[in-house]
């Protein structure tokens, strides 16, 4: 399996808290530091070694590494709040139609991460808040020891690289409602979602990681594969909406209130994704060979 995802079996819930209330309290600086920083993210020429240090410039900008340290006395990682805080600032700008929430499958399945619309989203629609980069260089060296939060993703020649963001969180669906896109033609370097069909508020976003991620030992638990596990909303049924629970709801509510808030503030039309496009540059380019994008073959 070429996707190596990091995973917080325990404890996500007041990771989740935490970086909850962090939000409330910080979203002005946080989208201050996701606007200067954001042409880093759109570049696709930068090495493991240095997204990674860019990810950690994030975090001191905001004094988050000093933040996050009394909440290990919770016993959590404070490499699961980091990682956390970095899909986070992406995911956090008032425009985001999308929103990192715990989730999971059924009873007897572990707490993981998920991504789910907080606005309906039209069929064809790039959502940019679910950017992921590519390293240049593969993942066997420096980065990988430097940093464990590393997911990575096997490239065309065959080598693994780092894929760092929120794209990273997304899961997969044997009926996927968005497909991996790269942000500039024939350079797989940055990698999008594009929705395949118009997404309702609250359905979870999900994407197809190639037919053979899947083995007996490693189950596919998708709505397709396994339709007596939870999903989210279902696009054709609306009276059949669930997330994952009451209190994920109310907080849910909670980040859309701080969404209209800032918006009222600062004005709807800050910020809108769409700009962003104009900002890629790097070393792609090269003609690649065609083929679908999956989580194996990016
Ligand atoms: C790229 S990560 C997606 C984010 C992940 N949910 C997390 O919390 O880190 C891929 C991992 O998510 C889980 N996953 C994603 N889609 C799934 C599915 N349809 N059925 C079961 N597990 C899934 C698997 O553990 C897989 O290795």
């Amino acid at each position: 399996m070429s996707v190596e995802c990091s995973r917080f079996n325990n404890d996500y819930e007041p990771v989740l808290e935490f970086i909850d209330m962090i939000l409330q309290e910080h979203a002005d600086t946080l989208y201050r530091a996701f606007e200067t920083h954001k042409s880093v993210f759109f570049d696709s020429s930068q090495t493991a070694t240095e997204l990674h240090k860019i990810m950690l410039e994030l975090l001191d900008l905001k004094g988050w590494t000093h933040v996050a340290m009394p909440h290990t006395r919770l016993s959590q990682s404070v490499r699961a709040v980091t990682w956390c805080i970095e899909a986070h600032s992406m995911l956090l700008a008032p425009w985001a139609t999308v929103q990192l929430k715990l989730f999971r499958y059924g009873a007897n399945e572990p707490n993981q991460f998920a991504i789910f619309a907080i606005d309906d989203i039209p069929s064809g629609r790039i959502i940019y808040e679910l950017i992921g980069q590519l390293s240049l260089d593969n993942v066997d060296g420096e980065a990988k020891k430097k940093s464990t939060q590393l997911s990575e993703m096997k490239a065309r020649d065959g080598t693994n690289r780092v894929l760092y963001g929120p794209i990273r969180m997304v899961n997969h669906s044997c009926d996927a409602n968005t497909v991996y896109e790269e942000l500039k033609p024939n350079c797989r370097s940055t990698i999008i979602v594009r929705t395949l069909r118009a997404i309702r508020r609250e359905e979870q976003i999900t994407v197809g990681y190639g037919s053979d991620f899947f083995d007996a030992d490693d189950d596919c638990l998708c709505s397709v594969c396994r339709p007596d596990t939870q999903h989210g909303v279902k696009s054709t049924n609306p009276s059949g909406m669930r997330i994952v629970d009451a209190e994920k709801k109310k907080g849910a509510n909670k980040t859309k209130n701080r969404r209209r808030r800032w918006v009222r503030k600062h004005g709807k039309d800050i910020g809108k994704g769409h700009s962003l496009i104009g900002i890629t540059k790097g070393v792609c380019g090269e003609e690649e060979e065609e083929g679908e994008l999956t989580e194996h073959n990016i």
